[in-house]
């Protein structure tokens, strides 16, 4: 029997996974995620998801750990979670009327194997008044979220159009991890 180690401290990817039906532990590693220079945004989150999934995958010699990272793309810019509710009403009126795009990098490893692949998904919001901007910052929800929304929320109100996988949104583009999962024999 292969263990599965999920290495994330995200409950929306705990969630996502249970969908699996596959047994798992969960091991957040906290490492500092080394951003590499000169990379693309699809480079940036397969690497982060392997230095997540790395650093646990070191711990446990006889499991396959799973990493993961999102991150919305505008214009060539990766806008990654806010760090002020300034930059929350930034990035938020820069998606305003506009469509992005939102990468997860996946990453499992094992001692034996390693499978790293991303998911692009295509969101376009409506045009958001600087009112509703406003007022979705004071709910809270933007910031722990990439992109400073969550679509599986109140930011749902903003999605006109959305091409791709919406799970991959969420934090885990869960049919497709089954698949390579399965690939591994899992
Ligand atoms: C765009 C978008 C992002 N997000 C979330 C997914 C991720 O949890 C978060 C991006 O941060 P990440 O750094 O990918 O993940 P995390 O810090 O939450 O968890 P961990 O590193 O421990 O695995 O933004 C949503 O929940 N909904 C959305 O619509």
């Amino acid at each position: 029997m292969k263990r599965l180690i999920l290495a994330s401290s995200s409950p929306r990817r705990k969630e996502l996974l249970e969908m699996a039906n596959l047994p798992f532990e969960i091991l957040a590693s906290h490492i500092e995620e080394e951003v590499p220079e000169n990379s693309t945004p699809e480079e940036v989150v397969q690497s982060l998801a392997y230095q997540k999934a790395k650093a646990v995958a070191e711990l446990e010699k006889d499991a396959y750990v799973l990493g993961a990272d999102t991150v919305v793309v505008y214009n060539g810019t990766i806008l990654g979670k806010p760090k002020t509710e300034q930059e929350a009403f930034q990035t938020l009126k820069l998606l305003s009327g506009k469509t992005h795009e939102v990468l997860t990098g996946v990453a499992i490893l094992s001692r034996a194997e390693e499978t790293v692949f991303y998911e692009r998904t295509k969101v376009t919001f409506w045009d958001l008044t600087d009112e509703e901007i406003f007022d979705y910052i004071a709910s809270g929800e933007p910031m722990d979220k990439a992109g400073s929304y969550g679509i599986q929320q109140r930011g749902s109100l903003f999605v006109k159009r959305i091409d791709g996988d919406y799970f991959s949104v969420v934090g885990l583009p869960i049919a497709r991890t089954v698949r390579e999962l399965k690939k591994l024999g899992f």
